[in-house]
């Protein structure tokens, strides 16, 4: 590392790196490369066997609207920063926040990075169980943070139709409906 220069920090911050490479063929080179640092994150794809269903949440997303989602509306599985908070812990917070439901230990399924060559944030991603009786707080996020959060349960067919129709198209989404299609789990 030979420099680092913060370009922005505001509510999350980027910055501008230059760094020294040592390449395949043993020569040096130098580049900058400019990365995002907005802390890691958890998900969840909440599931019920009985019913074969899921939850995802509905909310609007800029960056989706800037890059071609014509009305910026996203269907997601609940998700959030960690804040510092232990993953677990901090899924079922945003479960509980975003949906309303209160669950179970989640399960593991995998820790990952969603755009590695850009932002540091890490994905902790999780599935549980949720049960329909279990649904002691509102949902629908933190109106005075700006979330506005519509919750849907979909079923589990539908959802993989929406992945290959273009309802779906958030890649931490995505990658949980298939993990619990490739093994069984609905
Ligand atoms: N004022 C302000 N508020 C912001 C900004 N960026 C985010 N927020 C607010 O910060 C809160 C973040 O909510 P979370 O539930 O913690 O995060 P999320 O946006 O749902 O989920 C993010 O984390 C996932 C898991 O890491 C990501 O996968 C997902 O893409 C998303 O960025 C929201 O209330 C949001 O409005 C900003 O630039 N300015
Ligand atoms: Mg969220």
């Amino acid at each position: 590392m030979r420099d680092v220069q913060v370009l922005s920090d505001n509510w999350y911050t980027l910055r501008n790196y230059t760094i020294d490479v040592r390449r395949s063929d043993g020569a040096w080179q130098r580049q900058k490369r400019e990365v995002f640092d907005r802390g890691s994150g958890a998900g969840i794809l909440l599931y019920n066997k009985k019913r074969r269903s899921i939850i995802l949440a509905r909310q609007l997303r800029l960056p989706a609207y800037l890059n071609g989602v014509a009305d910026g509306m996203m269907l997601e599985v609940p998700a959030g920063l960690l804040d510092d908070r232990d993953p677990a812990d901090a899924i079922c917070h945003e479960v509980a926040e975003e949906t309303g439901y209160e669950i179970g230990v989640p399960e593991l399924v995998t820790d990952c990075f969603a755009s590695p060559g850009a932002v540091t944030e890490r994905l902790h991603l999780f599935l549980a169980e949720y049960d329909s009786a279990s649904r002691p707080f509102q949902g629908g996020g933190l109106a005075d943070e700006g979330e506005d959060i519509e919750v849907v349960e979909m079923g589990f067919d539908d959802a993989l139709a929406a992945i290959s129709d273009g309802r779906i198209r958030d890649a931490k989404t995505i990658l949980l409906i298939y993990h619990a299609r490739v093994h069984g789990v609905l």
